[in-house]
């Protein structure tokens, strides 16, 4: 699993911040990357003491996560309602997001969009005054140049996400590829989300607007809880 930015006391007080509000019965959203990894680990130690939850995993690397763990899973085709989801950003500025770098972010908008409550958990590096890192583009395959074109006249720099530990591109979980496209203050990110979700050929983007309902941000000791109104 990819880690970022803060440390890792400060990311596990925001994941398991998040996991204390998981409650009997309840179906929950199961974010990728680090952040949402502590939150998935403190579940874990919950179901083993007793609680009754089904995981919607995001990524194959969540539900990975999610089995070791022993939580038992549901399929996001096979629930109607999701009760809870926690996941991680990229960045969170004014309650709006970056996600997407660990390139979950397709499946991670719908769980974390048909949450009825949805949690972030970031530490303090993520946190910015407006949002102005690059924003991760998954495109179809065949569409990448026509994106590519697309995301330059709207004012972006693009760049196809390559692998570590491969040759060629990042194939996401969804077998499409990453387009991170630079775009420096991002002022209107409600418009920018439009721009690209109409682009042919986007299959989502990280931008997540007005989606979230509450962020905790860990810190080293303690965690802060912004509450806020999609
Ligand atoms: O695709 C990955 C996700 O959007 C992650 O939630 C995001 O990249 C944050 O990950 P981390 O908690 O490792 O910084």
């Amino acid at each position: 699993m990819k880690t970022t930015g803060g440390s890792d006391a400060a990311k596990r007080n925001a994941g398991e911040s998040a996991a204390d509000l998981v409650t009997d019965g309840m179906v929950v959203g199961l974010g990728t990357g680090s952040t949402a990894a502590y939150a998935i680990r403190a579940i874990g130690r919950a179901v083993d003491a007793g609680l009754d939850v089904h995981g919607v995993p995001t990524s194959f690397a969540s539900r990975e996560l999610a089995r070791e763990a022993e939580i038992p899973l549901v399929a996001l085709d096979d629930v109607e309602t999701i009760d809870l989801a926690i996941d991680g950003a990229d960045q969170v500025a004014d309650g709006h997001l970056i996600k997407g770098g660990g390139a979950a972010h397709a499946r991670e908008k719908i769980v974390d969009t048909a949450a009825d409550r949805f949690v972030v958990v970031a530490d303090p590096s993520k946190e910015a005054e407006t949002l102005d890192r690059s924003v991760p583009v998954e495109v179809l395959p065949a569409a990448r140049q026509t994106v590519a074109s697309a995301v330059r006249s709207a004012g972006g720099d693009p760049t196809l996400r390559t692998a570590e530990r491969k040759d060629g591109p990042v194939v996401t979980d969804n077998g499409n590829l990453v387009v991170d496209c630079e775009f420096g203050l991002i002022d209107t990110p409600a418009a920018l989300a439009r721009t690209l979700s109409e682009t042919p050929g986007v299959v989502e983007h990280g931008l997540f607007v007005g989606v979230a309902d509450e962020v905790h941000v860990g810190r080293d000791e303690g965690v802060t809880v912004h509450e806020l109104s999609r």
